[in-house]
């Protein structure tokens, strides 16, 4: 498997396009009067195939909502989201999510090659084809000859990267991100960004990032968009973000970028 930058019509048919994309829920329980609440409405967006999109909001506003639908996960209830030309009804292969906790993703009956490899297992790619194919993505995140371990073993930053190696083993086009290094340290946590972007660079692949950490928006992405306060929030603001990696919050253009963001939360 090679680890080569995407080609440009790759590009396109990876381009995530949501076009006045909603989600509401009907007020049923309880005293309910049957009105509709949305907790997404009118999002327009679209994500370019090879770009790091970081969606940056506060608790609750709908970030998970929305990168739930572009897994396929959770149903729109009006609008367009369309992956390449196809509109995204169901999970594929070409989209993989990676959660905040890495122990609910893990079996932990199996060694962490073997939950690299479960992906292509199911695929029915053969024994030795797998092993190497894990033992490249188990070096790229940083864990060579830790592969006989088992989860309970590891740390939390360890399984984390087990989990992404075993994302990244089964080759989607697609990364959803829903605040992945959320629950690690902070040190393990800069290790993690670090990576992820060496990892991004290197394979070309888009991912769609979700947090709401600042600082972690603007060590990562390419491009930031802003989501309002729900309910029925949509991307109010879109920031692209110039800096060159690694970079470093110490810079100055760094905290540039992190005033004028900070200021939308401050309103
Ligand atoms: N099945 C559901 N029925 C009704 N409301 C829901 C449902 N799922 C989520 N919500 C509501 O949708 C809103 C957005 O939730 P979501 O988890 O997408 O937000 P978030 O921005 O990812 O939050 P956080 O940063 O805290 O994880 C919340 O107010 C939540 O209560």
């Amino acid at each position: 498997m090679s680890l080569a930058l995407p080609k440009q019509g790759a590009a396109l048919k990876h381009t995530i396009t949501i076009e006045g994309l909603n989600k509401s829920y009907s007020e049923q329980a309880g005293a309910g009067t049957g009105e509709l609440h949305y907790i997404i409405k009118d999002v327009d967006l679209v994500i370019k195939g090879g770009e790091f999109f970081i969606l940056l909001g506060p608790s609750g506003c709908g970030k998970s909502t929305l990168l739930n639908m572009i897994a396929g996960f959770i149903s729109k209830t009006g609008g367009k989201l369309r992956l390449g030309g196809a509109e995204i009804d169901k999970p594929g292969r070409d989209r993989a999510v990676v959660f905040q906790q890495a122990d609910s993703s893990l079996f932990p009956w199996l060694t962490v090659s073997q939950n690299v490899e479960f992906g292509l297992k199911m695929k029915k790619v053969p024994k030795s084809d797998r092993r190497a194919v894990s033992e490249q993505y188990i070096e790229l995140v940083g864990l060579t000859g830790h592969g006989d371990k088992f989860p309970r073993e590891l740390s939390g930053g360890m399984k984390q990267r087990v989990q992404l190696a075993r994302v990244l083993a089964n080759d989607p086009e697609i990364l959803l991100m829903d605040e992945p290094f959320g629950a690690l340290d902070a040190m393990t946590r800069r290790t993690m960004q670090k990576e992820l972007v060496r990892v991004w660079r290197q394979t070309g692949k888009t991912v769609v990032f979700v947090t709401h950490d600042i600082q972690e928006a603007i060590l990562l992405g390419g491009r930031i968009g802003i989501m309002s306060p729900g309910p029925s929030s949509k991307i109010s603001h879109i920031y692209d973000i110039p800096l060159s990696y690694p970079r470093e919050v110490s810079e100055a253009e760094f905290y540039k970028y992190h005033s004028r963001i900070q200021a939308h939360f401050d309103e």
